[in-house]
């Protein structure tokens, strides 16, 4: 290793700085920054097809997301694992985190909107039929959640590895089943149709669960981490609520009321997504306690 001692009388070049810093600079036989993040493959990945600047800001968005997108999945597959293990502080730590993601990429519209709707017609003749409606990432991370809905396996049909990832999330038991058959081992009435079923299908609101989660709210200290629990699980359907809410106002703003490249309605169709509730009771027992 290089003598770090500066010789007296050496000027503080930035280039002196560097080496008297001992910084490594040969990495002919060592791995690199770059080696170790793989960004030859990464930064390699943005091939626009429109001569038009401002794609560059659209495929970036769009692959920073799905890279946030796969945490957010790693993430939750871990909080349902731990929540099945009776494991509910390493889930909590996993839960903050998804609804930290969540939010950043909330706040990513704010980028996106700089685009204006001329900027974006330039772009989006060269989209085809492509859309954020087949971003298997995304169909997991809704399924993961409990929006179940079979027709969302299609877009996925022609390619076996992605069908396969989606079909998994769509298969098993999502959050908040786990939640539920959490709060059943814990002793509350939760009824056997919420605690052994058929993952696939959509979740059914029911009286008995929304008791359960009301006797937790109620005393909160005597059943501390489940109460905790339903407050994780609100902070993450908060924040996806808004990110659902940006979409749909980024889109209005640049596409107005055109049908999408994905063939739905466009905002007609975002809108009603923003209906959709993921964890009923949690919210109904707001109005009950
Ligand atoms: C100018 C920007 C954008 C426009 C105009 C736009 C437009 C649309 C439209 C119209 C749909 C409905 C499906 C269709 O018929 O195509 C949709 C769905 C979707 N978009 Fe975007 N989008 C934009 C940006 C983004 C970004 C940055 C993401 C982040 C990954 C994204 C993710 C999605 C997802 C996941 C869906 C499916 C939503 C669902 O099924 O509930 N979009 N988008
Ligand atoms: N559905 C959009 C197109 C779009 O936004 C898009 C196209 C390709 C890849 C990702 C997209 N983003 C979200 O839907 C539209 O109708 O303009």
């Amino acid at each position: 290793m290089a003598d770090r001692t500066p010789e007296a009388g050496t000027p503080a070049t930035p280039e002196n700085v560097v080496r008297q810093e001992g910084a490594q600079l040969d990495f002919s036989r060592d791995m690199s920054y770059a080696d170790y993040l793989h960004l030859d493959e990464i930064l390699g990945a943005q091939h626009p097809r429109s001569p038009d600047a401002n794609e560059m800001l659209f495929i970036i968005q769009h692959q920073t997301s799905e890279l946030w997108m796969k945490l957010v999945l790693h993430e939750l597959g871990g909080a349902i694992a731990a929540i099945a293990q009776d494991a509910l502080p390493p889930a909590f730590k996993m839960l903050a985190r998804v609804s930290r993601i969540l939010e950043q990429l909330v706040h990513a519209w704010d980028v996106l909107a700089t685009m204006t709707p001329s900027e974006y017609s330039a772009i989006r003749p060269y989209l085809g039929h492509s859309s954020g409606f087949q971003s298997a990432q995304y169909r997991c991370i809704e399924f993961a959640l409990g929006n179940k809905n079979a027709a969302m396996l299609q877009p996925h049909a022609h390619h076996p590895q992605r069908l396969a990832l989606v079909r998994r999330a769509y298969e098993s038991p999502s959050l908040y089943d786990e939640a539920i058959r959490l709060l059943g081992r814990r002793g509350l009435p939760v009824p056997a149709s919420h605690t052994a079923r058929d993952w696939t299908q959509p979740y059914v609101e029911s009286a008995e669960v929304e008791q359960a989660w009301l006797t937790v709210y109620r005393d909160p200290r005597q059943h501390w981490d489940l109460y905790q629990l339903g407050e994780e699980l609100t902070d993450l359907e908060d924040a996806f609520r808004l990110w659902r809410f940006r979409h749909v106002t980024t889109v209005e703003r640049v596409i107005g009321f055109k049908r999408g490249t994905g063939g739905t309605g466009g905002v007609s169709y975002l809108r009603k997504m923003l209906d959709v509730v993921l964890f009923p009771e949690i919210w109904r027992l707001r109005t009950d306690l």
